[in-house]
């Protein structure tokens, strides 16, 4: 009688396992989705441009919510310190700063009011679900699969950079002041993916917990995928006379 015993996989070494985590940003990473060429290649209307910004504050918006939600899931005062800072960053430390209103502000060089941006209305329900399967997998999972789904951070500051460069090229009319957000992102990008690497890398000791790690950022990348497809999807189903005038889908009923 066979008594096979399955062994569990042996872990990877540090250097496969990161290899393996930039791989899936290589691979998965939104800089290939068809709207985001179309973005880098300046084939975007302003009414997409516009629709796109509209939407991705409703991802921006709900950033600092997931990271209050990592924060209270570490036990050390060093690594909710960490953490503390990119709830900072992106609320700033006082009215009139951080990252959100630096996206409102993108917002209004791209002629949208914030008023628009602040009320919502202009959120399509694939974002909606987008962005909260994001904040609940957050809620929901423990601190390794939470911190390794925000490395997607990894490929984000070179599409920061990319993105700078085709609105300077390609989209004059939104002016220059509104790219302060990209800009400041570069740096923050880095550090902050740099900080959730090392912590991915010492949490993930079993090939168990390493998997888990890969599968967090791959259904991350999922997130940013849908995200524009609804963003993609919106500007194919409107009349194009009507995208140039509205420049934004008003989802009130
Ligand atoms: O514009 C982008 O393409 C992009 C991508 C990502 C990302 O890769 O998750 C983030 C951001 N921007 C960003 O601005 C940001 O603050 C941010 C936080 C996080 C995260 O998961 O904690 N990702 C991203």
């Amino acid at each position: 009688m066979s008594t096979a015993v399955t062994r569990a996989a042996e872990p990877w070494s540090p250097a496969e396992f990161e290899s393996r985590l930039r791989a899936v940003g290589q691979e998965r990473y939104h800089d290939r989705h068809p709207f985001n060429v179309r973005m880098h290649t300046g084939a975007l209307s302003p009414a997409e441009l516009r629709c796109w910004i509209a939407n991705r504050f409703h991802y921006q918006r709900h950033i600092p919510v997931k990271d209050a939600l990592i924060t209270a899931k570490l036990d050390t005062p060093l690594l909710r310190r960490m953490w503390l800072r990119r709830i900072e960053d992106h609320d700033g430390r006082r009215e009139g700063e951080g990252g959100i209103e630096r996206w409102l502000r993108l917002g209004e060089a791209a002629g949208l009011d914030r008023g628009t941006l602040l009320s919502g209305r202009a959120v399509l329900p694939g974002v909606r679900l987008a962005v909260e399967g994001y904040v609940n997998f957050c809620r929901l999972r423990g601190p390794l699969e939470a911190v390794a789904a925000s490395l997607t951070e990894l490929s984000a500051p070179d599409l920061m950079r990319l993105r700078i460069e085709a609105f300077e090229r390609h989209y004059p009319w939104i002016e220059a002041d509104g790219l302060a957000y990209f800009r400041t992102r570069v740096e923050q990008g880095r550090r902050d993916s740099g900080e959730a690497l090392a912590l991915v890398l010492d949490w993930a000791r079993t090939r168990t917990d390493q998997q888990r790690a890969v599968d967090a950022l791959s259904f991350k990348c999922d997130v940013l995928w849908a995200l524009l497809d609804a963003v993609q999807q919106a500007g194919r189903s409107e009349p194009a006379d009507e995208r140039e005038r509205d420049g934004l889908r008003d989802r009130t009923r």
